[in-house]
């Protein structure tokens, strides 16, 4: 039986209100977005996805960051931006690094770095939307995300209007890892996102004189945790105060290491492991 004209238009606006997708940018063409998530804050998100971006780049792909953890912005700073984002009329233009990374953080917006952003989650969730509509990406092979800590609102939203097509978990070694670890994989699983793996992050430090490892933040239980939720752990990340350094002076691009190879491959998806 034909719906009747009331009927119809009854069904559009419940789908146009159920329908959360926002719509990239015209002028934009993203190959791969990669979320880069963690249960809970300050395990070293920001970091890693500062360093994967560095990695990605320096391979010779088009990379952008988007910074989408709105409240604790660290990106700009870690890449040492001094210049503001502008907006054009086709839209907000990102601020490029050294080395040709593509940002658009909130700090890019606000007057004064210092500013705190003492925003509801809606109000937070629709400028991430906007850095997906209104940012001017251009052609970019891969686009991260520094998702905003935790499993809330927030993340919801942008999950909801983003289209992401993998995720990285970031812990680091607690007694809470599981419980952290298993909210983040069942928000992911809820919305379909494929888990690329977990990265343990400040996972032990070892000493430069004699190499021993200390476990700084307790035992890692990250093979266990890992085991349980059938994820692949991408890499143990040491605390490094090379990296901190490299963040808190700006230059996060220019620092190298080898914990990301397993990351980078399955980002990639090549078959072949790097060890
Ligand atoms: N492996 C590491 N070695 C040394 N310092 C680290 C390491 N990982 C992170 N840090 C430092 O710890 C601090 C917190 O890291 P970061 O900002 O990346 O965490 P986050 O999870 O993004 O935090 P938030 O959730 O608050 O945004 C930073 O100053 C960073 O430089």
């Amino acid at each position: 039986m034909s719906k009747s004209k009331e009927e119809k238009e009854a069904i559009d606006f419940t789908e146009t209100l159920m329908d959360f997708t926002a719509k990239l940018n015209e002028k934009s063409k993203i190959k791969k977005v990669i979320g880069v998530v963690s249960g809970k804050g300050g395990v070293g998100k920001s970091l890693v996805t500062s360093m994967l971006a560095s990695e990605m780049s320096r391979r010779g792909y088009q990379t952008g960051i988007m910074d989408a953890d709105i409240t604790g912005p660290s990106i700009p700073k870690s890449f040492g931006i001094k210049k503001k984002a502008f907006a054009t009329e086709a839209g907000m233009m990102p601020v490029e690094t050294k080395g040709g990374i593509k940002v658009m953080s909130i700090n890019l917006l606000l007057q004064q770095d210092t500013d705190p952003v003492v925003w509801r989650g809606p109000l937070v969730g629709g400028t991430v939307k906007q850095f997906w509509t209104d940012v001017v990406w251009g052609d970019l092979d891969y686009l991260f995300i520094d998702m905003p800590p935790g499993t809330g609102d927030v993340p919801l939203t942008v999950f909801q209007s983003i289209q992401v097509d993998g995720i990285v978990i970031i812990t680091s070694p607690q007694e809470l890892v599981s419980l952290i670890v298993s909210k983040a994989v069942k928000m992911a699983r809820t919305m379909n996102i494929p888990i690329l793996g977990v990265i343990e992050n400040m996972a032990y430090y070892q000493c430069h004189e004699c190499g021993t490892r200390h476990t700084i933040f307790g035992e890692s239980h990250i093979d266990t945790v890992a085991k349980e939720y059938g994820l692949e752990l991408l890499a143990r990340i040491p605390i490094n105060t090379e990296i901190a350094e490299g963040c808190d002076s700006g230059n996060i691009e220019t620092i190298e290491t080898d914990y990301f190879h397993r990351t980078i491959s399955k980002i990639e998806n090549r078959k072949e492991p790097i060890a």
